[in-house]
């Protein structure tokens, strides 16, 4: 109930915003954490600093302003990239799903599993200017895409890391990783927990293009520029081809996955887990 009342007032604020940027000659919209340009190929930004990490808030701002993106027929293809210095996504929220309710928890993997569903089975081309840090739900993100490009930078990696938290990537994150990868590569990958280097990512298949880091966003525009000139009822339909099968199995067990996450992630043994990670993360810093 709550959460959609938050969506009813966020979309709200975002076509006042939208009417309100209009205004100005550029054609974008923008809540607090995503903004959207239309002005040539649309352009999705994500800006949740410091390190777009996808709280409940952050999702549902992406969720609607993909909605909306889907709704303007003239909108065919979308870069997804980042505001955030040197980081793409650090993935789902890690204080969405430690020291809560199950409830909560619920709430936050519905949300999760929405966003999932709607950037996977898009009819739009999607592509990623990957400009940072991409792990686990930032680099799920990233795997929704088309088409994936990221900046040559060491420093920057990008994987399913889950294993390393103590926790299990869910089965569709797994699924798709396959599609990109291959059973292999996916199964090591997701049982080491591996990040991978962007010279390693594009060896292994979990991105398609590197480029030197001020290069990403041209790039990203002249694959855009490639992928507009097919047919999109040709493209659509073969895109749907590929991805549907993929799709139905979450929606299929849409609520016994929640059920899953919802019991899996309570349990003391994993919170404990996510602490020890929290914890290292700020120790990090010191
Ligand atoms: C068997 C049944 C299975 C059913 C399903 C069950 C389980 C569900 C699995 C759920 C799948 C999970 C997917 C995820 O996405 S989990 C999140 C994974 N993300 C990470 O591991 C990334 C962690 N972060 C980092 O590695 C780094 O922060 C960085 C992104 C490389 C950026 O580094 P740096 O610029 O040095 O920044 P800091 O490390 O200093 O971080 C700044 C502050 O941000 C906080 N932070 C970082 N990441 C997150 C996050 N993901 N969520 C929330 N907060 C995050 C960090 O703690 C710092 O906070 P502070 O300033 O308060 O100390």
């Amino acid at each position: 109930m709550a959460l959609a009342a938050a969506r009813r007032l966020l979309l709200h604020a975002g076509s006042r915003l939208g009417r309100r940027e209009a205004v100005d000659g550029a054609r974008r919209f923008a809540n607090k954490r995503v903004l959207v340009e239309t002005e040539g190929p649309a352009v999705m930004k994500l800006r949740n600093p410091p390190v777009n990490s996808l709280s409940l808030e952050c999702l549902t701002e992406f969720t609607i302003s993909l909605e909306k993106l889907e709704n303007d027929k003239s909108i065919r293809g979308v870069i997804l990239t980042s505001e955030c210095p040197g980081i793409f996504s650090a993935g789902l929220d890690l204080l969405e799903m430690y020291g809560r309710n199950p409830a909560h928890y619920a709430e936050y993997w519905k949300n999760v599993q929405e966003l999932w569903l709607r950037l996977y089975t898009s009819n739009m081309i999607l592509v990623s200017a990957i400009n940072g840090a991409s792990p686990a739900g930032g680099c799920l993100l990233a795997l929704c895409c088309d088409y994936r490009v990221m900046a040559d930078n060491p420093k920057y990696t990008i994987g399913l890391n889950e294993s390393l938290l103590g926790i299990v990537a869910p089965f569709w994150f797994k699924d798709m990783y396959v599609n990109t990868i291959g059973h292999r590569e996916a199964e090591r990958a997701l049982q080491l927990g591996t990040l991978f280097s962007p010279a390693e990512a594009l060896k292994v298949g979990v991105v398609d293009e590197v480029v030197p880091e001020d290069q990403v966003h041209s790039k990203a525009r002249s694959v855009m520029t490639k992928w507009l000139a097919i047919p999109d009822h040709s493209r659509q339909l073969t895109k749907n081809m590929m991805r549907k099968a993929t799709a139905d199995n979450l929606i299929k067990q849409r609520e016994a996955d929640i059920q899953n996450f919802t019991s899996f992630i309570s349990k003391d043994s994993i919170q404990k887990s996510l602490h020890m990670y929290l914890e290292k993360l700020k120790q990090k810093k010191g």
